[in-house]
This record gives structure tokens, sequence and C-alpha cells, in this order.
């Protein structure tokens, strides 16, 4: 397969996608090391508010939540943040 308009040998390449997927292996490990914090952080707010005789959940702060991904991330930024509330709401 030849294509005219290639600038990168396949070496050079190879070397691109490795320094690269290292870059992204370390976001990743950040991202779940944040994702670990924010369900302790969230378990705080939790116990309080049940500590005080309120609910475990409030729904009105999801739905800043949602908002908030929706306005960054489009629809699927939504999903994201359905999913980082499925992990850090306690069981019921
Ligand atoms: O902010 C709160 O009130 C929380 O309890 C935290 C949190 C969250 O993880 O963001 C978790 C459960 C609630 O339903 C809403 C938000």
């Amino acid at each position: 397969m030849s294509d005219t308009t290639a600038t990168l040998t396949a070496d050079e390449a190879a070397a691109v996608i490795a320094g690269a997927r290292a870059r992204i292996d370390a976001l990743d490990t950040q991202l779940l090391d944040l994702i670990d914090q924010r369900r302790a952080v969230s378990a705080e707010v939790q116990a309080a508010r049940i500590a005080s005789g309120g609910p475990r959940l409030s729904l009105t702060r999801e739905m800043e939540i949602l908002e908030r991904y929706r306005a960054r991330l489009g629809r699927a930024g939504t999903d994201v943040a359905m999913l980082l509330l499925e992990l850090c709401r306690g069981r019921a």
C-alpha cells in the first residue's frame, strides 16, 4: 500500500504512537485516581446529609452536575456524568 501524502516512515510513526500511548496511559491513571478521590468526597457529603436526618441523594445537585458535563462535552457528557454519579452514589 503506497500513500504519496505519507510524511513519516513506519518507524517514525511507531515512535510517535508509542509516546502518545504512554501519555494516554498516564492520563487514564490520573483520571482513575481522580474518580477514586471523587467517590471518597461524595461519600463524605452523603454521610453528613444522612447523619443530619436527610436523604442520601440530592437530585437537584445531580441535575447541576449533569448540566455541567453536558455544557462541556455535549450529549456524551450527560452519559459520562450519569456513570460518574452511579459510581459515587452509596448504597440506598
Ligand atoms: O453533592 C452532593 O450533595 C452529593 O451527595 C454528591 C453527589 C455526587 O457524587 O456528585 C452524590 C449524590 C447526590 O445525589 C448528588 C451528588
